[in-house]
């Protein structure tokens, strides 16, 4: 393993590290192993006080900055990113387990677009004018003040890449706190916005559990919370926010469906299949998890993703040739571990996997279920782990009626050839993200984010704007003032 990557300190605020070791230790461990990759604190209550006055001293004078200045910032800080890509994507996958053939194509690469795609917009975020006869209107775009974002462990600097972009494009200033199991990256991110020409408090990096993210969210000082996380973290996060009429945006948990149609290109439909089941060992929250196939073609469909499955090579993630790693913690090995026991106790027929992996560590093997069920605790609950459910299905009508029937509306993809039938059925999805022919596409161009529970509010493209920033409406009145007596 190369060097263990050990930051200067727990948590940077205004510009600079600050450590607290009153906090309760936060170690983190690199999941192929167990070894300790570097222990820090959680953010005691001194340094959540500490990081939040940071955040509001900056606010005025950031905000204040024209939005190519901001734009100029942000931008520099993804080209420093992009120079510094593979040793970003090793700390990664340290901190995640996820394989470095991910990491250095998926995760600080996604960082560098955001920052660069709301760096290049930064200048043209305005209100407009209304006219109105000879009086007019105009609205005034302003930030929402200080944001918070609290992140999940599977794409940790991507997560805080995509909120820290469009907060800081409008003008806001942010506290972030990663997971506590991947706390590390969000640090680098602080240091390169500050060698990017960030000023101080704008962006702050504090550690913590859930507790450190309860205690910013109930701050009076937050204008504004983003969460990526689990359902029921979602719940508590958006009631806390509420109490304070505090905007959210919410990027929680799926179920999502992916239909493939007799017509489909199987080849294609194939990997779009594995890749929404087994890419970061089945840890993304958008995974169409729930592969519903014509019955006419499920028999040959099966054969195939089990003979290509086969091929995964499950190793050492950081070694480049290794494709599937290791799950991110204990607690996520043992809850996939008794998922797939759920699945045949339930009566679905396990086709591949269901094990630990014999290298040790935690792994878990990619894992196949036929034969699986609408109400199987399988195909109903989100398990963020590698386990693939095959669900057959006759037609159209009846594909769409069992898709949507989730309290999930993360994503949904579908696969066939007949495009008029790809678009009725985009149309039919109750999902916030939905792909045809393809799977799991994320550009930084496309909003990306769930309907039901599975969130509210958008992140990335222009319509992230629209959840960091808020307008002012401005009546000009040219006279004369007319009153009733
Ligand atoms: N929609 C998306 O964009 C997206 C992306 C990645 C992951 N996810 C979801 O995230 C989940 C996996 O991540 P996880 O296990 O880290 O989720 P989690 O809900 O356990 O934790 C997410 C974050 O919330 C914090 N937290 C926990 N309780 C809190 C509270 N009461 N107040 C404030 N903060 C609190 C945690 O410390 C962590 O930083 C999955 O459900 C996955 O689908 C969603
Ligand atoms: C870019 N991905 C890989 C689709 C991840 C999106 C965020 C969900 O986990």
């Amino acid at each position: 393993m190369p060097n263990i990557k050990q930051p200067e300190a727990s948590h940077y605020i205004n510009g600079q590290y600050v450590e607290d070791n009153a906090g309760t230790e936060l170690v983190t461990r690199y999941p192929a192993t167990g070894e300790v990759v570097a222990s820090l604190y959680a953010a005691t209550n001194s340094i959540v006080d500490h990081a939040l006055t940071a955040a509001d001293a900056a606010r005025a004078s950031w905000a204040a900055m024209t939005g190519s200045e901001r734009g100029r910032i942000l931008r520099k800080a993804a080209d420093i990113i992009r120079e510094r890509n593979r040793e970003l994507s090793v700390l990664e996958t340290l901190d995640t387990g996820k394989p470095l053939q991910e990491t250095l194509v998926a995760d600080a690469a996604s960082g560098a677009d955001c920052l660069e795609y709301f760096g290049a917009i930064a200048a043209g975020l305005t209100g407009e004018h209304i006219q109105l006869g000879k009086d007019f209107a105009y609205t005034i775009r302003e930030p929402l003040g200080v944001c918070v974002g609290i992140g999940a462990w599977n794409y940790p600097i991507q997560i805080a890449c995509w909120k820290a972009a469009p907060a800081l494009a409008c003008g806001n200033t942010l506290v972030f706190k990663p997971s506590e199991m991947t706390p590390l990256s969000a640090l680098k991110l602080a240091e390169i916005l500050t060698e990017a020409g960030l000023p101080d408090g704008v962006f702050n990096v504090i550690q913590g559990y859930g507790e450190t993210g309860g205690a910013l969210v109930d701050d009076s000082r937050v204008a504004k919370v983003s969460l990526t996380g689990s359902v029921p973290t979602g719940r508590k996060v958006y009631a806390a926010a509420a109490k304070g009429m505090k905007h959210v945006t919410m990027e929680l948990g799926g179920k999502s469906p992916l239909l493939i149609f007799d017509d489909a290109s199987l080849d294609d439909a194939v990997s779009a299949a594995i890749n929404a089941n087994f890419y970061s060992s089945g840890q993304i929250c958008s995974n169409g998890t729930r592969v519903f196939v014509q019955k006419g073609i499920l028999p040959e469909f099966l054969a195939r993703v089990k003979e290509r499955t086969q091929k995964a090579i499950i190793g050492d993630p950081l070694d480049e040739a290794t494709n599937f790693g290791p799950m991110i913690s204990q607690a996520q090995f043992d809850i996939t571990l008794s998922y797939i026991q759920k699945g045949i106790d339930e009566g679905a027929t396990l086709v591949l996997g269901g094990k630990a992996h014999h290298k040790g560590g935690l792994y878990v093997e990619p894992t196949i279920f036929s034969d699986v069920t609408d109400d199987m605790s399988i195909a109903r609950e989100e398990i963020f782990g590698p386990v693939m459910s095959f669900l057959p299905f006759d037609t159209e009508e009846e594909a769409l009626r069992r898709a949507n029937d989730t309290e999930f509306g993360l994503a949904a993809g579908v696969f066939t050839s007949d495009l008029t039938r790809a678009h009725r059925v985009v149309a039919a999805f109750e999902a916030g993200t939905c792909w045809i022919n393809t799977y799991n596409l994320t550009p930084i161009e496309m909003p990306f984010g769930g309907t039901k529970a599975s969130g509210v509010g958008r992140e990335n493209a222009k319509a992230a704007i629209e959840h960091y920033s808020e307008l002012k409406s401005v009546y000009v009145g040219m006279g004369p003032v007319e009153a009733a007596f």
